[in-house]
């Protein structure tokens, strides 16, 4: 049952919370300080949205589960810091990710001209073919818009990244969506991996699992 547990790090009270699942992912959530990363997480958790936040030191780690098809998908998300600061800190947590989430700010250029460093940062420090989406939030700012949806999808075309959303964390859009989006294909391409648990069994601990598989490349279109 627990298909991608076992290639999988934790600690010993994740461990113990996290027995009853039949998948296991761990999403890192990265992009420049206050595009809303922590918003976002929060409202995933929750369905809350806090006005007032602090912005993250170092990581924060945030489990839900969502059931997909009759199956229990664990997320594990890492919230991390966008400020440069924690930098050293962050770059620690992409090796064992199975997929990256990128975060930027509709209405700040600056955050979505920020997004192909983000990616190098994956290229860099990240397993390889990582699954990458991307996120333009605070989608609810529309009349302050500095992103056109067109120039995140060529973006995206441009990088090979699964989707671009765009969100609104205070306006309860497309959250949920974001990540059983990613559910759903991280649970496709370790469907059609090493052909079951024999390859995964082989794996070492601490390591993520290998995703061979290509998936599909589709756009999802924010309702804004
Ligand atoms: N209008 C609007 N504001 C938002 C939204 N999401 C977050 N914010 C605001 O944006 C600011 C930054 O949000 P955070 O979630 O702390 O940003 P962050 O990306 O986690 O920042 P770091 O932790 O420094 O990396 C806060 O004032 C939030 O209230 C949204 O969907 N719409
Ligand atoms: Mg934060």
């Amino acid at each position: 049952m627990l298909k991608v547990a076992r290639a999988m790090q934790f600690s010993g009270s994740a461990r113990a919370a996290d027995e009853n699942f039949d998948y296991l992912f761990k999403i890192i959530l990265i992009g420049d300080s206050n595009v809303g990363k922590t918003c976002v997480v929060q409202h995933f958790r929750s369905g809350v949205y806090t006005e007032t936040q602090q912005n993250t030191i170092g990581v924060d780690f945030t489990v839900r589960s969502l059931e997909i098809d009759g199956k229990k998908v664990k997320m594990q998300v890492w919230d991390t810091a966008g400020q440069e600061r924690f930098r050293t800190i962050t770059q620690s947590y992409y090796r064992s990710a199975h997929a990256a989430i990128i975060a930027y700010d509709l209405t700040r250029r600056s955050t979505f001209e920020s997004v192909p460093h983000w990616i190098h940062e994956i290229e860099k420090y990240g397993a390889a073919n990582l699954i990458i989406m991307l996120i333009g939030n605070k989608c609810d700012l529309w009349e302050n818009r500095h992103v056109l949806f067109e120039d995140a999808c060529t973006l995206a075309e441009k990088y090979g990244l699964l989707a671009v959303l765009e969100t609104s964390a205070k306006e309860s859009r497309n959250i949920d969506e974001v990540f059983v989006l990613m559910a759903r294909e991280l649970i496709a391409r370790n469907s059609l991996q090493l052909y079951g648990e024999t390859a995964l069994n082989n794996l070492p601990l601490d390591s993520s699992p290998v995703l061979v598989a290509q998936g599909p490349t589709e756009k999802t279109h924010c309702t804004c």
